[in-house]
């Protein structure tokens, strides 16, 4: 089976697809006015978003991922376009807590037991106080981190703190799961034990995952739909419909269609660069 080229560019929507695209962004656009003139971080981003995908937005520093992923989650406002998650608008959806954000530090905070930062964001959600362990000790449970609720952050290596971190984003169970570079900070052995424990997750809770990355190969191994993205301005390139399996072990990089689909995300990303 060869690989889907959808038409990403222009007002070009699929019509045939009947179910609502969970995160929409039809011609979206901001520009950050600065001290040295306008900077164009979003040039006419169209771009749907199914849900249970899992979508990488991959591209040089500054091309604008961090920039969507933040105008996803409300905390950029575009200035032109239409951007709807949910059927909401990016603000509203906040306010439902349609989705967990893990960044790209695990930000936890060191004076808090690991169950104490997961506890946080339901504590501040006003989350029925009995409900509350029970669902701490369910997220633990999903990032493999049974039994290290009792432990601070400086007890734990930097993955499991990562993971910690995504337990976090798990607990009020959002739909979403927008995750700014979550592993970029890990060794390669840690981060391909994270990526397969991700994807495992991923299948098992059925969430929409936005995740940006540098890595190719990390984007290919994870994604169902790979975001390609340029600088200058901050645009979409492709958007690659993986043909992979749902069902991915570590060593399927090493199949011919693993290495076409990198290929196609290396040249999309030379292309951009060339530019
Ligand atoms: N608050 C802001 N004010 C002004 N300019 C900004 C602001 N946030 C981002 N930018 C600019 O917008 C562009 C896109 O930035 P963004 O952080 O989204 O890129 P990125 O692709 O995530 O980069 P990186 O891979 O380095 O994280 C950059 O030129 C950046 O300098």
């Amino acid at each position: 089976m060869g690989m889907v080229r959808e038409k990403y560019s222009g007002k070009n929507k699929d019509i045939s697809q009947m179910k609502k695209p969970v995160i929409d962004a039809q011609g979206v656009d901001l520009t950050f006015q600065t001290n040295d003139g306008p900077v164009h971080a979003l040039k006419d981003v169209n771009l749907q978003v199914d849900k249970g995908d899992f979508v990488s937005f991959i591209g040089p520093s500054g091309c604008g991922k961090t920039t969507f992923l933040r105008c996803i989650a409300a905390l950029e406002t575009p200035t032109g376009g239409k951007l709807t998650v949910n059927g909401l608008s990016p603000d509203e959806a906040r306010k439902s807590r349609a989705y967990g954000y893990v960044f790209q530090a695990a930000g936890l905070y060191p004076w808090r037991t690991i169950a104490g930062n997961i506890r946080l964001p339901l504590e501040i959600m006003d989350f029925p106080k009995p409900d509350i362990p029970e669902r701490v000790e369910k997220v633990l449970d999903l990032v493999d981190l049974k039994g290290f609720g009792k432990k601070y952050p400086w007890q734990l290596s930097g993955g499991m703190q990562q993971r910690a971190s995504i337990a976090r984003a798990l607990a009020f169970d959002a739909e979403i799961l927008l995750m700014d570079e979550p592993f970029g900070a890990l060794d390669e052995i840690v981060r391909d034990k994270l990526n397969e424990e991700l994807l495992k997750l991923w299948a098992a809770t059925n969430k929409t995952i936005a995740f940006v990355t540098h890595s190719i190969p990390e984007a290919v191994y994870l994604s169902t739909k790979i975001v390609v993205m340029s600088p200058r301005p901050g645009r979409i390139t492709d958007v690659i419909e993986s043909t992979l399996p749902k069902e991915r072990p570590l060593e399927i990089r090493d199949s011919e269609e693993f290495i076409k689909i990198a290929h196609r995300v290396r040249e999309g990303l030379r292309a951009g660069h060339a530019e």
